[in-house]
């Protein structure tokens, strides 16, 4: 999202306020920073440990109280978390318009992630402006009967966040100097980093982290693990892979060092959603540890592939891209890092109509 605020912030004619929950705090904090963004209302809800009813009653009521105080002629979201989901129906329990960014995205499974794709599927029935990363992404609003002149393939505002994070990190290369730093700890080995944080997944974490300690009996292999601040995540990954000398459990990192971590990885293996759009844009093969993905793009183009969180399954399918390593030509599945551009355009267009 961060690349379009500015992109609407440089136009004249709208003002465009940030609303950010904090809901994922750690995580935004440096992607904001790392793109130049300083939010206007920060609702500062602690994601906690909460019951999800509880967070987004809370989101709900929050942001509906912001909504009534800013009287926006339009809200925007982004993506399928719960602060998405409730932003669109206090939005819509005004009549104030939404429109959604990263809008079609479907698994087809309502569990698989959860509760993403129920937040993004009731984000697509009360939107009324849809701005689909692709054309699988606007073909699955159409079965969903939503107008095709209310749906915009525009690309995704992730590839657009790669392209700027990539072109800052070459003017200042210390932007990535946490990168740099835990690559130099391994520099004669080959580089897998894995990712994971999905709510889905938390009973699976223990069957993943055989996998990644199997994986680490490799002399030829370094494995990275950038932790999600959750302790249900952090936990069980710490108990089992925090004594292996060929593992670096790390601290969640800021955008530029884990796009560098990304760019420098041989394998990628990740339950994450962008990260399944980014690595291909790098050129590093994806292993993906969910049974569905939403993002079918990457698989037909063979830089994706789903292992599920089978241990034997993740062993079995890192070690065919280990010893046989897959292309690395960069590609440009999921937009041309225009997206935000051409979004604002579109907003400012029906502003004004
Ligand atoms: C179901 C699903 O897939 N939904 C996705 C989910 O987001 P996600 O699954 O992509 O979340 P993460 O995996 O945390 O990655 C987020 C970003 O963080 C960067 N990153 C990661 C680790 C790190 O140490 N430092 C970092 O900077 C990384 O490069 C990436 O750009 O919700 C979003 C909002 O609703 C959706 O838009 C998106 O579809």
């Amino acid at each position: 999202m961060a690349p379009l605020v500015s992109a609407l912030r440089a136009l004249d004619g709208v003002e465009t306020r940030v609303l950010v929950t904090g809901q994922h705090r750690a995580l935004l904090d440096s992607a904001l920073a790392a793109l130049g963004i300083v939010p206007d209302i920060d609702l500062r809800v602690s994601s906690g440990e909460g019951a999800l009813d509880r967070m987004l009653a809370a989101l709900l009521t929050a942001i509906g109280a912001t909504l009534d105080r800013e009287r926006p002629a339009r809200v925007l979201v982004h993506g399928d978390t719960l602060t998405a989901l409730a932003a669109t129906l206090a939005a819509h329990l005004r009549r104030v318009p939404v429109a959604h960014v990263e809008a079609g995205l479907r698994s087809g499974d309502l569990f698989a992630p959860w509760p993403e794709e129920g937040s993004r599927r009731i984000t697509g029935i009360l939107a009324d402006l849809h701005f689909a990363p692709t054309v699988a992404a606007a073909d699955a609003l159409r079965r969903e009967n939503v107008p095709a002149d209310a749906i915009h393939v525009t690309g995704n505002t992730v590839a657009d966040a790669l392209r700027m994070i990539q072109a800052r990190i070459v003017a200042r290369p210390d932007l990535a100097a946490a990168a740099d730093r835990i690559l130099a700890r391994f520099v004669d080995r080959r580089i897998v980093t894995a990712t994971m944080h999905r709510r889905e997944n938390w009973p699976r974490l223990p069957a993943i982290a055989r996998a990644l300690a199997r994986l680490a009996r490799r002399d030829d292999l370094a494995i990275i693990i950038p932790l999600h601040p959750n302790p249900r995540v952090t936990d069980p990954l710490t108990a089992a892979l925090g004594t292996l000398p060929n593992v670096a459990l790390v601290p969640a990192l800021d955008y530029p060092d884990f796009v560098r971590l990304m760019a420098a990885s041989t394998l990628i293996l990740t339950d994450s959603g962008g990260v399944q759009e980014e690595a291909p844009a790098l050129g590093v093969p994806v292993l993906v540890l969910r049974d569905v993905t939403e993002r079918g793009e990457g698989v037909a183009a063979g830089s994706v592939r789903l292992v599920g969180t089978d241990p034997e399954a993740i062993v079995a399918a890192a070690t065919a891209v280990l010893d046989a390593p897959a292309s690395t030509t960069p590609r440009q599945l999921y937009g041309d890092g225009y997206a935000a551009d051409r979004i604002a355009a579109i907003l400012v267009a029906r502003l004004n109509a």
